[in-house]
């Protein structure tokens, strides 16, 4: 019998997750039944989306949500051979059985030297959120201005590039001096520090005196706020995330946005990447082939071992990463 290892959400999140929110506690699974499949997390993902889904859909006691790569290690299926490597949405386990129908293959065609942990950022649904919100939401088209806020994370660090690659000007923001040299390095044409500027409207004006065609906006609350009175006429606004707000307790109040929306004719929409699924394959194909050829550069987070889990969560919540934020069992 298998012992897995979970971690709990033992107190609803106040202001900031804290390390005494979680628990570690041991399950014991069941024996395999004829179909089923056990699974060990090889590599699990910590995502913002944890912090305000947690507060909506979960209750304490229950298993942190959240999506692994995961291998085979036992198989009375015969669709799965042991040893495949899959991406599951089972939360923070090390271990879990499975009947194979809620499981994704690694998309064809990744070589056994690329890391598999990229199928959870660069190549998985970070990175298909890029590819999403710039090609369908804000429609980018070639020798447009594009602006990233959260720009040296997972999903800001290839909207940047994605947008170099469809020929646009790229300008990104980004929380530390050395996530701002990584944006410059990866080929973001300005970069600055939004916490140490002396002012944000400043620092957008002159990395783009023109303004901006279209905002890949990962922040939300003040810097939004501001960056809208910084987009072209008919710019289009792709509302990604607003991590900014996360961990208020108050809801945090105005400037409010008509104004610069009617004066302007802008667009702005928001988006869940799982609801574009009809165009997973052909994103992650894209993803892939551009990866594969050097033009979409990746880099990760990684914290070793399944007990660093909250503390993991927390750093990305701080920004400590750099890239996608993953933990290695
Ligand atoms: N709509 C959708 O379908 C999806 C939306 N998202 C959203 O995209 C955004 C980015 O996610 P992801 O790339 O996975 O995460 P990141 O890898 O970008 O990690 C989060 C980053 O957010 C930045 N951050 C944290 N607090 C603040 C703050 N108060 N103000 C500004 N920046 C802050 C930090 O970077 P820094 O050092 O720069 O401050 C941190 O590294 C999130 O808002 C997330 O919810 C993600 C996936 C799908
Ligand atoms: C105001 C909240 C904004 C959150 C934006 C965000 O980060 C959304 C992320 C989703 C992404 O589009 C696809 C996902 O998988 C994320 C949501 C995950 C929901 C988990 C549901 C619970 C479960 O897995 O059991």
């Amino acid at each position: 019998m298998v012992t897995a290892k979970v971690w709990v959400l033992k107190k609803h999140f106040e202001g900031f997750p804290k390390p005494s929110d979680f628990e570690m506690k041991q399950v014991a699974l069941a024996n395999l039944k004829d179909g089923e499949l056990l699974l060990e997390s090889v590599f699990l993902s910590v995502d913002p989306y944890m912090r305000p889904y947690s507060k909506r859909d979960m209750k304490e006691g229950d298993v942190m949500i959240g999506t692994q790569v995961a291998r085979i290690v036992e198989s009375k299926n015969p669709a799965f051979a042991v040893g495949t490597f899959v991406v599951a949405n089972r939360g923070w386990r090390t271990h879990f059985i499975s009947d194979g129908k809620d499981l994704n293959l690694l998309p064809a065609g990744w070589p056994e030297s690329l890391p598999k942990s990229l199928a959870l950022g660069t190549v998985g649904m970070p990175g298909l959120t890029a590819y999403v919100g710039l090609f369908e939401i804000c429609k980018m088209k070639p020798g447009e201005t594009v602006l990233v806020n959260a720009a040296a994370g997972a999903v800001g660090s290839v909207v940047g590039q994605l947008a170099k690659i469809g020929g646009c000007k790229v300008v990104g923001c980004a929380g530390s001096d050395s996530k701002v040299a990584y944006l410059k390095n990866i080929g973001f044409d300005e970069a600055f520090n939004y916490k140490t500027v002396a002012s944000l409207d400043e620092a957008l004006r002159k990395a783009s005196p023109d303004g901006y065609d279209c905002f890949f906006d990962n922040v939300g609350g003040e810097f939004a706020s501001i960056a809208i009175n910084h987009m072209k006429k008919f710019g289009r606004i792709a509302v990604c995330g607003a991590i900014s707000q996360y961990n208020d307790s108050v809801p945090q109040k105005g400037p409010y946005i008509q104004i610069p929306m009617i004066f302007n004719e802008l667009s702005m929409k928001g988006f869940i990447v799982s609801s574009w699924h009809n165009h997973r394959e052909e994103g992650v194909k894209a993803l892939l082939k551009w990866v594969l050829e050097g033009k979409l550069k990746y880099h990760e987070q990684v914290t070793e071992r399944f007990e660093n889990m909250p503390a993991a969560f927390i750093g990305m919540l701080k920004g400590e990463n750099l890239g996608k934020a993953v933990v290695k069992v």
